[in-house]
């Protein structure tokens, strides 16, 4: 991919990251059919590619989904690929969630620069399960300067779009902010009328 498609503010690379059966794959399949799966065979990778509408503007989404072991988590090429990022933990297990610095961790020393995110607690429906309050999940998306959403694959609905969307309008402020042509100086604006001026008078003392 070249350089000025990447930047089209149109397109939006999704990585979803996270442990293994925190639900990404429910999450995605939720996302894209409005439906839930209750048995999905652990992912190996695979992306997704749709097409859709986000504020009236249509929309390329393509969506990575990965597998939650370690080293398809940490594969650099997946992580240099995403425009953003979805980390779901499971609310129902407490490593998921310590797992998610370590994960973001790993992606920043990547990419060495902020990431566009967004941080998920999933399974919101097994809430008599519930080991990561929500205050620990906020106090995380503070940390992690992204939004936050508690939800739940399997009887979500609206909130799981707005997951999407929402990352989707990050990465699109991050790549308008990237486009814009910079402003030039004004050291160079002066030092330009000052060479004109000066080139002004040169010339007309040569005419007289
Ligand atoms: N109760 C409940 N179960 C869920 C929810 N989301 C996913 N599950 C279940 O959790 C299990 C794992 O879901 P997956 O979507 O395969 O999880 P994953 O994170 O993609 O797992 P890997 O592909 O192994 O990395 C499945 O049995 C799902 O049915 C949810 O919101 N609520």
């Amino acid at each position: 991919m070249n350089a000025s498609s990447r930047l089209r503010t149109s397109d939006c690379r999704v990585a979803v990251l996270g442990r293994a059966g925190v639900g990404k794959s429910a999450l995605i399949v939720r996302f894209l059919t409005k439906r839930f799966i209750w048995e999905y065979d652990p992912t190996l990778e695979c992306t997704y590619k749709h097409q859709t509408a986000v504020d009236e503007e249509p929309v390329t989404m393509e969506i990575l989904d990965t597998a939650g072991q370690e080293e398809t988590i940490h594969r650099e090429g997946n992580i240099r690929w995403a425009d953003g990022f979805i980390f779901v933990y499971a609310l129902n297990d407490r490593q998921s969630f310590d797992d998610i610095c370590s994960i973001k961790q790993h992606v920043d020393d990547i990419r060495r620069t902020n990431v566009q995110c967004i941080l998920v607690g999933n399974k919101l429906d097994l809430l008599h399960e519930r080991k990561v309050s929500t205050v620990e999940g906020e106090k995380l998306a503070t940390d992690m300067a992204c939004a936050f959403f508690e939800t739940s694959a399997s009887d979500g609905g609206e909130d799981i779009t707005e997951i999407f969307h929402e990352l989707h309008r990050e990465v699109r402020r991050r790549k308008m902010v990237e486009t814009k042509p910079r402003r030039r100086s004004s050291t160079h604006q002066v030092r330009q009328v000052l060479s004109k001026m000066f080139n002004k008078q040169t010339n007309k003392q040569f005419a007289s």
